[in-house]
């Protein structure tokens, strides 16, 4: 399965920045945006390019564009919607396809709650957008949604991974790619990852801090 953590100074800056636990709602959701549009950047580094001809300003200029499938955004609820206007920087034609799946807290299930898909989805790239893979169970639920509706080419990104969860994502979808910004230590006795950044929903929403 292709895991990629990105690197990147200003990615390890700004995670770096989420980590601290005086963050207010602003800066954590300026910067769940902005560490979203890198690993856009990273997670798109493959697509393909074609060669065009544009009319430049002293005549007829080669360029290269983008080509082949499109791309649909998938931003699970709810804590996913706190990405969504770092990808849209990158990628602002994309259609977006909203999941909505909650964990029970007490056994960690997933529980899928609202889908709303774009059509075509045999004919684009999925980049699903949820700034926590702890257990794995919400991904794997959500892949599986994509799947049902004929996505074939499937893209994550994270800004945290834990261990446990990119292993379950390898026995149930080892073809989906994942692109975080760290990959963590574990996860603590309520599935919560360790150092993480807490409740990523309700520090984006403001409803909690934890
Ligand atoms: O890998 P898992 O163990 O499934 O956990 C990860 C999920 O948990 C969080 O969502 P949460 O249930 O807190 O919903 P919210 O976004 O509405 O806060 C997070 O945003 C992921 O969607
Ligand atoms: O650490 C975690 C795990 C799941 N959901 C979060 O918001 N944080
Ligand atoms: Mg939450």
């Amino acid at each position: 399965m292709k895991i990629v953590e990105v690197r990147h100074p200003l990615v390890q800056h700004k995670l770096g920045l989420m980590r601290r636990a005086d963050n207010n709602t602003k800066t954590f959701r300026e910067l769940s945006a902005e560490v979203a549009t890198l690993l856009t950047y990273e997670a798109t580094s493959d697509l393909e390019t074609e060669d065009a001809q544009v009319e430049g300003w002293a005549g007829p200029v080669s360029v290269r564009r983008i080509k082949g499938r499109k791309i649909t955004l998938v931003p699970i609820l709810r804590a996913g919607l706190g990405m969504l206007p770092g990808v849209l920087e990158l990628i602002p034609a994309a259609k977006v396809s909203v999941v909505g799946i909650r964990r029970d807290e007490a056994s960690l299930a997933p529980l899928p709650y609202y889908e709303n898909l774009v059509g075509g989805m045999q004919d684009r790239i999925a980049l699903i957008l949820d700034p926590m893979l702890a257990t794995g169970g919400t991904l794997i639920a959500t892949v599986s949604m994509l799947k049902a509706a004929g996505a074939t080419r499937i893209k994550g990104l994270f800004l945290v991974a834990a261990p446990e969860g990119l292993r379950a994502l390898e026995t149930a979808h080892p073809d989906v790619e994942v692109y975080t910004a760290a990959i963590d230590e574990r996860l603590n006795e309520k599935g919560y990852i360790l150092p993480g950044l807490g409740d990523a929903g309700d520090k984006i929403f403001g409803t909690r801090v934890v």
